[in-house]
C-alpha cells in the first residue's frame, strides 16, 4: 500500500480522496491545511469512514511514499521544496507556480539533494505525452487557447479586462506569454504552464484567454506545429461544482497519477 499526503483540501482534494476512498492500495495518512483553516477541513472530512489526520504541516518523523500538492501557487514554497529535501517525491498539481523565474531550477535541486522526484500532473488538460515527444523532433510553434465561463473569471485581472457581470459576447481577456499568464491567473493559467513546460518554453507558448457569458464548459485548445507534424487538441471540461475555475479531469488526474504509482501497470 501506498501513503500519501496531500496538500490542500478544497474542490480538487476533496475529489480526489472521495475517489480513493475504496482503493485498498492508495492510502491518504495526511492531509496539509492552511494555517486557521484546519477546523473547516476537518468539517469537509466528516463523513469519510476513515479521514485522514488534519494539520498545518507534515510532522517531522513522517516518510510518506508520496506528497501531492493539490492547494495552489504557494504551496509550492511552503511545502514541496521541504519534503523534497527530504526525500519525498512530489506531484504537482498547481503547475504554474513554475513560472516564477529561478523556481524549477530550485525544485530540481531540491529533488537531486533529496534522492528524489518531481512530477508535474498534466491536470485538465490532455495530449501532453504527445507534446513532449514532439519537442524531442524540435517545435516551431505552440498556440493555447483557454476559454471559460464568465463567472471563472471572478477575483482576477480579468475583471480589469471587461465586465464580467454583463458582457454578451466571448471577450479576450488576456494574450500574451505562458509565463505571464501564469503569474497574472494563478488559478486558471496552469493548463498554460504545463504545455509550455512540455513544449516550446514559458516564454514562447502564447495564450490567449476567454470569458465566455454563453458557455459552462472549461474549452482547452491547443495547436503544435514542428518536425513531428501539426497537433491539435480540443478538451472541453465540466467545471467542478465545488470550484467553478477548475475542470473535474484535474480530480481524475491526479486520481490517475497515483494509481500509476501503486498498481502494477500503468497507463
Ligand atoms: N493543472 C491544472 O490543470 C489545474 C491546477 N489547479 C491548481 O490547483 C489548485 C487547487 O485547486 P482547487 O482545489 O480547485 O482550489 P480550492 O480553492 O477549492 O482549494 C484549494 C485548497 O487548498 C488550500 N491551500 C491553499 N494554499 C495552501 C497551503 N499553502 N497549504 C495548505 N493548504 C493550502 C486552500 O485553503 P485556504 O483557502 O484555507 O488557504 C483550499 O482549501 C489551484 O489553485 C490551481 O493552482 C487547478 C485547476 C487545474
Ligand atoms: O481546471 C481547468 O480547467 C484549468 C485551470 O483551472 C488552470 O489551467 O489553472
Amino acid at each position: 500500500m501506498l501513503h500519501i499526503t496531500m496538500i490542500g483540501c478544497g474542490a480538487i482534494g476533496v475529489g480526489v480522496l472521495e475517489l480513493l476512498e475504496n482503493d485498498p492500495q492508495l492510502c491518504v495518512d495526511y492531509v496539509i491545511a492552511s494555517r486557521g483553516s484546519e477546523a473547516l477541513v476537518r468539517q469537509r472530512l466528516a463523513s469519510f469512514k476513515q479521514p485522514p489526520q488534519v494539520l498545518t504541516a507534515l510532522p517531522a518523523d513522517a516518510r510518506p511514499d508520496l506528497l501531492v500538492e493539490c492547494a495552489g501557487h504557494r504551496a509550492i514554497e511552503e511545502h514541496v521544496l521541504p519534503a523534497l529535501e527530504r526525500g519525498i517525491a512530489c506531484l504537482i498539481v498547481s503547475v504554474g507556480a513554475l513560472s516564477e523565474v529561478g523556481l524549477v531550477e530550485r525544485l530540481e535541486a531540491a529533488a537531486e539533494r533529496g534522492k528524489t522526484r518531481i512530477e508535474l500532473l498534466p491536470g485538465a488538460i490532455g495530449g501532453i505525452d504527445a507534446l513532449s515527444a514532439a519537442k524531442v523532433g524540435g517545435l516551431d510553434s505552440v498556440n493555447y487557447t483557454g476559454r471559460k465561463p464568465a463567472r471563472a473569471w471572478k477575483n482576477t485581472p480579468g475583471e480589469q479586462a471587461c465586465d464580467l457581470d454583463s458582457i454578451s459576447e466571448a471577450t479576450v481577456i488576456f494574450q500574451g506569454s505562458a509565463r505571464e499568464a501564469a503569474r497574472l491567473y494563478p488559478k486558471n493559467a496552469n493548463v498554460a504552464a504545463t504545455l509550455s513546460l512540455a513544449g516550446l518554453g514559458l516564454d514562447r507558448t502564447h495564450v490567449t484567454l476567454i470569458a465566455d457569458p454563453h458557455s459552462d464548459e472549461n474549452v482547452h485548445h491547443f495547436e503544435a506545429r514542428g518536425a513531428f507534424g501539426r497537433f491539435e487538441l480540443s478538451l472541453r471540461g465540466k467545471p467542478l461544482l465545488a470550484n467553478p475555475k477548475t475542470s473535474a479531469l484535474t480530480v481524475y488526474s491526479v486520481v490517475r497519477a497515483l494509481g500509476n504509482h501503486a498498481h502494477a501497470i500503468s497507463i
